[in-house]
């Protein structure tokens, strides 16, 4: 099990060593913390918060950035790498790639304004990948009892689902994404009848039909940057950007409403339960002990 004192000894300024290369790569990228961020749920969801997310092809590895959900959308990888570097200088092989994520997502969200929380760590690197577990990432054309699902197949439940997409309250969303609510949702010509109509106009200007899928624009219409409860509220107005994000709202019956209401009633309440839910994801079947390895470079196994 994880600890939060796990480096006290060994590597006591890990925390601040990471939190000055995150600074210093926010300067001229205000999205980083947002793309380390979701770093850490893109690698704890396969095969666990281990780092199996950051290694490249080689060795005969099937990289994780090469498949779907990853490829061509998960950004910040040489941030990563940066930090590993100004780390290793000072405790050479002493921290995982996998605790750098997890420390690196909770600096992210106190540099955007979020709360703080204690990160557990003692986790160890994975010598393997898994493309094809790629999978278990959830998709923001799938509907909510889907989405629900992939959570508790790694154990979240349904307040950590709606407090951890929270997360969308900063970063950017490629229109491809999204595009599909904007002309065409049911098949007969029309949008998404879930999507605000002034929004809807809004996003038709960014994403026009047979334009560049690849445009970006703000999950959060409001506050693009700033790590808030504004999520919540915007899916109270019908400004979710995503399906998935809508649905947590629009979906009728379901029981994510009511904490949708309450996160958008309550920062402090979305604060500590994006918290506890944050350590929850970070507790996905860790390696410890002597199981898997402390890399020396985030892209290869030893
Ligand atoms: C609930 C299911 C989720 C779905 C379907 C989903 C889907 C997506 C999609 C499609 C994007 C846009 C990517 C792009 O355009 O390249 C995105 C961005 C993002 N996601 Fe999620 N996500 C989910 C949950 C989460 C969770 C649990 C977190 C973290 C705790 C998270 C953090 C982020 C962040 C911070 C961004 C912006 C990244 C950046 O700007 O680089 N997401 N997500
Ligand atoms: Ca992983
Ligand atoms: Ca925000």
């Amino acid at each position: 099990q994880l600890s939060a004192t796990f480096y006290s000894s060994t590597c006591s300024n890990v925390s601040s060593i990471i939190r000055g290369v995150v600074e210093q790569a926010a300067q001229s990228n205000v999205r980083i913390t947002a793309s380390l961020l979701r770093l850490h749920f893109h690698d704890c969801f396969v095969n666990g918060c281990d780092a199996s997310l950051l290694l490249d092809n080689s060795d005969g590895i099937a990289s994780e950035k090469d498949a779907p959900p990853n490829a061509d959308t998960v950004v910040g990888y040489e941030v990563v790498d940066d930090i590993k570097t100004a780390v290793e200088n000072v405790c050479p092989g002493i921290v995982s790639c996998a605790d750098i994520l997890a420390i690196a997502a909770e600096i992210s969200v106190t540099l955007a304004g979020g709360r703080s929380w204690n990160v557990l760590l003692g986790r160890r690197d994975s010598r393997t990948a898994n493309q094809d577990g790629t999978s278990a990432l959830p998709s923001p054309f799938e509907t909510l009892s889907e989405i629900t699902k992939k959570f508790t197949d790694v154990g979240l439940d349904t307040t950590d689902l709606v407090a951890l997409s929270g997360a969308h309250t900063f970063g950017r969303a490629q229109c491809r994404f999204f595009s599909g609510r904007l002309y065409n949702f049911d098949g007969a010509g029309n949008p998404d009848p879930t999507l605000n109509t002034t929004y809807l106009e809004t996003l038709r200007q960014i994403c026009p039909e047979g334009g560049n899928e690849n445009t970006l624009t703000d999950l959060d219409l409001t506050t693009r940057n700033d790590f808030d409860k504004n999520y919540y509220t915007n899916l109270q107005n019908n400004h979710g950007l995503l399906q998935s994000d809508q649905e947590l709202f629009s979906t009728s019956g379901a029981a994510t409403i009511d904490i949708v209401n309450r996160f958008a009633a309550s920062q402090s309440d979305f604060f500590d339960s994006f918290a506890q839910s944050m350590i929850n994801m970070g507790n996905i079947s860790p390696l410890t002990g002597t199981n898997g390895e402390i890399r020396t470079n985030c892209r290869r196994i030893n």
